[in-house]
C-alpha cells in the first residue's frame, strides 16, 4: 500500500512512521527522495501566470487618495443608540439563542460604531479560543453597520483580518469600526477588537464594501431564504 502511494520516489523508513499525514509533504522527505506519485507541490511544466483578479484582492489594503470623508446621514441613530438589525435573518444580527452572533452595535461619533459581544462557547475554534472565521464575521458585521450611519446599503467585497492574540471563549469583546473613506460605490472601513477591556487590540480588520440596490441585488436570491 505504502509503496504504491510513493511509487515515483524511493521508499524510506518515514513512509510508515506516524503521524503519517504530518510528514507526508515535508521538506525532509523531499530531500530524501520520498516523492509521492501525485505531488501537489510539483509545479506544472511551463510558466504560471499570476491571477490578476486574485492579486487585486490581496492584502496591503490602503484607502485611495481620491476617497472622500464619509458623511453621516442626518437621521442616523444618535451616538450611544443601538443600531437596528439590517435583516432579521442575518447570522450577524440574530441572537445566540437563534443561532446568531448576538451582537449589539451602537452608533458612535461620525462614521464610527461600537459592537459588543460575549464569545459564546459555540464559537470555539482552537481549545478555549474563538474560531477565526467567527471573529472575521464579527468584524464584517460591525464594519458593515458603520455603513448604516451613512444610510447606505452595502455588501462586503473584500475582508482582511489580522489575528494578533488569542481571543478566549466567554470573553467580552468590544469592536470599534468606522468608514474611513468613500469613493463612488466603494466604502473603505477598518476595525479593531479589544478583549475584556484591554488597552491593546487582539486583532484588526479592513474591508471594502460596495453600495447596492438591495431590491435588485437579492431579487433572484431571496427565494433561497428559509427566514422570509
Ligand atoms: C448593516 C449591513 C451589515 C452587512 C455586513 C455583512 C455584509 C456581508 O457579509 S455581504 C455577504 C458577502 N458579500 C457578497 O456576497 C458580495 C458578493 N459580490 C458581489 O455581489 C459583487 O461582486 C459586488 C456587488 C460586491 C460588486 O459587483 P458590481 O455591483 O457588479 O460592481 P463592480 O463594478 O464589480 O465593483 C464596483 C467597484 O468595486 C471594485 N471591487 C469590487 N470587488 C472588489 C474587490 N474584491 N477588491 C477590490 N475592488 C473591488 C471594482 O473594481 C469596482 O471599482 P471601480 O468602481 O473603481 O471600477
Amino acid at each position: 500500500m505504502v509503496s504504491r502511494r510513493f511509487a515515483v520516489g524511493r521508499r524510506c523508513s518515514m513512509d510508515t512512521f506516524p503521524p503519517f499525514s504530518r510528514l507526508r509533504w515535508s521538506p525532509v522527505r523531499r530531500r530524501r527522495g520520498c516523492v509521492p506519485a501525485h505531488d501537489p507541490l510539483r509545479r506544472p511544466a511551463g510558466r504560471v501566470e499570476p491571477q490578476l483578479d486574485y492579486l487585486a484582492m490581496t492584502s496591503n489594503w490602503t484607502v485611495p487618495g481620491e476617497a472622500v470623508s464619509p458623511v453621516r446621514h442626518p437621521e442616523a441613530p444618535a451616538p450611544g443608540e443601538s443600531i437596528p438589525a439590517h435583516w432579521h435573518g442575518c447570522f450577524g444580527c440574530r441572537g445566540t439563542g437563534d443561532g446568531g452572533l448576538g451582537l449589539d452595535v451602537r452608533a458612535g461619533e461620525g462614521a464610527e460604531v461600537t459592537g459588543e459581544i460575549v464569545v459564546d462557547p459555540a464559537f470555539e475554534g482552537g481549545p478555549g479560543v474563538i474560531h477565526g472565521g467567527v471573529l472575521s464575521s464579527v468584524f464584517d458585521e460591525v464594519m458593515g453597520f458603520s455603513a448604516k450611519l451613512l444610510a447606505l446599503e452595502v455588501v462586503t467585497a473584500h475582508l482582511e483580518v489580522d489575528f494578533r492574540s488569542p481571543v478566549p471563549v466567554r470573553s467580552a469583546l468590544t469592536v470599534r469600526a468606522r468608514v474611513d473613506g468613500v469613493l463612488g460605490r466603494k466604502l473603505y472601513a477598518s476595525a479593531e477588537v479589544y478583549v475584556n477591556g484591554a488597552a491593546a487590540p487582539a486583532g484588526s480588520a479592513r474591508a471594502l464594501f460596495i453600495t447596492i440596490d438591495q431590491a435588485v441585488h437579492f431579487r433572484d436570491l431571496v427565494g433561497n431564504s428559509t427566514r422570509i
